[in-house]
């Protein structure tokens, strides 16, 4: 058995601060603390001692964790808790406190034991380190909606018209299904920002876009912004007829929006629409897909623009 002498030794040298509350008396007052609590605390034995640890918190007593305390005394139970707690000159520390429960003989709850490290250092690099995360997240989200989203319009962003591609592309491959793409070119857009400057010109971009955008029909057809004035459509399980008459709406709706462009032979704000069409296999390229509708937009540029063509081989 341990020399009484060694036990009460290394209570009194202790770099944590040890504390002993008297359980069968009202409101436990402390009946004992070691030197390193006295230092911890910058209280004297004498405002230590007869009085309730809680005076540590000062005015700061709702804390996250003092019900904890409070459940495991009522029960007489072990805990370790967390708090933040006030040196006599004001300053806070974080306190991991450790209580535990004194039984007697008979059973009988006699005192706590509370065992007090000042934990501030490790607590303020958590509250860092979780910042830190929250700020990462954050950030990533960002990314991760510029990377989805066009910057200006909101609608689709051409990277994420790219992994769509892949995906429907491999899809229809495997089911033998067609897919259709349309490239979309705003007429005469480099006269209407000459005209009416190039703010007037994001406006217009953002309102063909959204245009554009509701006029999607069905579930999984999608428009993105591919670039500058141009946009593209993606849509599986459409035959030609069908494509043409979408093409023909999405028209049809920007020409309605009434966007006045003065310099454009139209008068107003309209597209250009390239479709192609095809039942992709495995020798079929989605680069060559993409070149066919660029070629069909092209031919409706030259049949004078506001005009649909679908690709022919
Ligand atoms: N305001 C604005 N203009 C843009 C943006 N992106 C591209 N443009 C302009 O779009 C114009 C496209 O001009 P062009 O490629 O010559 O084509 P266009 O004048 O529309 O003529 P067609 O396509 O042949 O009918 C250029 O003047 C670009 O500066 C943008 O984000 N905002």
């Amino acid at each position: 058995m341990i020399n009484i002498e060694i036990l009460m030794q290394a209570v009194m040298e202790s770099r944590d601060g040890i504390t002993i509350s008297d359980a069968r008396l009202p409101d436990y007052p402390l009946v004992f603390a070691n030197p390193a609590f006295e230092k911890l605390t910058g209280y004297t034995q004498d405002e230590i001692i007869n009085n309730n640890c809680r005076y540590l918190q000062a005015n700061d007593k709702q804390q996250r964790d003092t019900s904890k305390i409070r459940k495991a005394i009522q029960q007489g139970e072990y805990c370790l808790v967390t708090l933040r707690n006030y040196r006599k000159d004001g300053t806070m520390f974080w306190n991991e406190l450790s209580i535990s429960p004194v039984y007697n003989a008979q059973a009988e709850l006699t005192h706590f034991i509370g065992i007090q490290k000042d934990v501030t250092a490790r607590v303020t690099l958590e509250q860092h380190l979780l910042q830190e995360r929250k700020l990462l997240e954050q950030t990533k989200a960002k990314l991760e909606q510029l990377i989805i989203h066009d910057g200006l319009t909101g609608i689709y962003s051409r990277s994420y018209f790219e992994d769509q591609l892949s995906i429907f592309w491999k899809h229809a491959v495997e089911s033998q299904n067609s897919l259709v793409v349309m490239f979309i070119d705003v007429d005469y857009f480099k006269l209407f920002n000459d005209s009416y400057g190039h703010i007037a010109g994001d406006e217009a971009l953002k309102t063909v876009a959204s245009c554009l955008h509701d006029s999607m029909r069905r579930n999984n057809d999608f428009v993105a912004r591919y670039g500058g004035e141009e946009f593209i459509v993606l849509a599986a399980d459409m035959d030609k007829e069908q494509a043409i008459a979408h093409a023909d709406l999405l028209c049809q709706n920007i020409r309605n929006l009434n966007i006045p462009h003065a310099s454009s032979p139209h008068h107003f704000l309209t597209i250009s629409c390239g479709i192609a069409y095809i039942k992709p296999n495995a020798e079929s390229t989605s680069k060559v897909f993409l070149h066919c509708a660029d070629q069909a937009l092209y031919q409706a540029k030259a049949k004078g623009r506001n005009k649909v063509v679908l690709y022919k081989d």
